[in-house]
């Protein structure tokens, strides 16, 4: 997978080149290309902004930049790309859209500032036909969408193969399986007084996911019911029912 990131703050992206992330781009597993859309700016202030059309506090990203921004960015490979645009007025990105991200053979984000981007440029691409996702990473209103990249792009790499040293761990997430992941224990038995639960140190592996399972619907009504009201009829067996 390609993915390139359109920024006026490239520094912002550099804990993508630390850790995991890092060792996949290494691994040549992803290609990473951050670009600082001040390039594409023509004037001597290389000024990406402009007065927000109608009034109204703060400034809009200009059109004109942003489009000669992702036109050259495209143009750099012929992989098909989704280009993704973060804001806080987007869709939820939850897991299940990483995962199909992780189809994509190229992702190209678009981080906006200020209150955001002209939306001719999304309406320009996506009369292109061009995939273009506008994503929010959730009900908080951040400065720009650098903060959400790292986020997206953590949460798709992490899932590509090859990527997570046990691939069973993305398949036990949270949300894989429509619940929260239950609690986790490691040595010592006892710690501070407070002992692991007896079941997880039984052997007996029927136990212990009967017991994980019971934990995370437990964790999952109390937290989030609204996935427990999301699951599919055919989610939970009698065993959960009974829970
Ligand atoms: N994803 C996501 C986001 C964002 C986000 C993403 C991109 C931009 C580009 C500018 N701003 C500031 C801003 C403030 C007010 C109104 C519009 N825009 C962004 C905020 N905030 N919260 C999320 N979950």
């Amino acid at each position: 997978m390609r993915i390139d990131v359109i920024t006026i703050f490239p520094g912002y992206l550099a804990p993508l080149r630390e850790a995991l992330l890092g060792r996949a781009i290494g691994a040549g597993l992803v290609d990473l290309a951050v670009h600082d859309l001040r390039s594409w700016t023509r004037d001597v202030h290389q000024a990406v902004d402009d007065s927000p059309y109608g009034g109204g506090p703060g400034m809009v990203m200009r059109p004109q930049v942003w489009g000669e921004a992702l036109d050259a960015v495209l143009a750099l490979d012929e992989r098909p790309a989704r280009i993704v645009v973060p804001t806080p007025a987007g869709r939820p990105f939850t897991q299940a859209t990483a995962q199909a991200w992780t189809g994509e053979e190229r992702l190209v984000f678009a981080c906006g500032r200020y209150e955001g981007i002209d939306q001719r440029v999304v309406d320009d691409a996506r009369r292109r036909d061009l995939p273009v996702d506008e994503v929010s990473i959730g009900d908080y209103v951040l400065v720009g969408g650098e903060v959400a990249v790292l986020v997206m792009v953590e949460a798709v790499v992490r899932l590509l193969p090859g990527v997570l040293g046990n691939p069973a761990s993305a398949q036990q997430d949270s949300f894989s399986d429509g619940l929260l992941e239950g609690p986790a224990y490691t040595r010592p038995e006892v710690w501070r007084g407070l002992a692991v639960p007896e079941v997880l140190r039984s052997g007996n592996h029927a136990k212990i996911a009967r017991w994980r399972r019971d934990r995370a619907l437990e964790r999952t009504a109390q937290r989030r019911p609204d996935l427990l009201a999301a699951l599919p009829e055919d989610a939970l067996d009698d065993a959960d029912r009974a829970f």
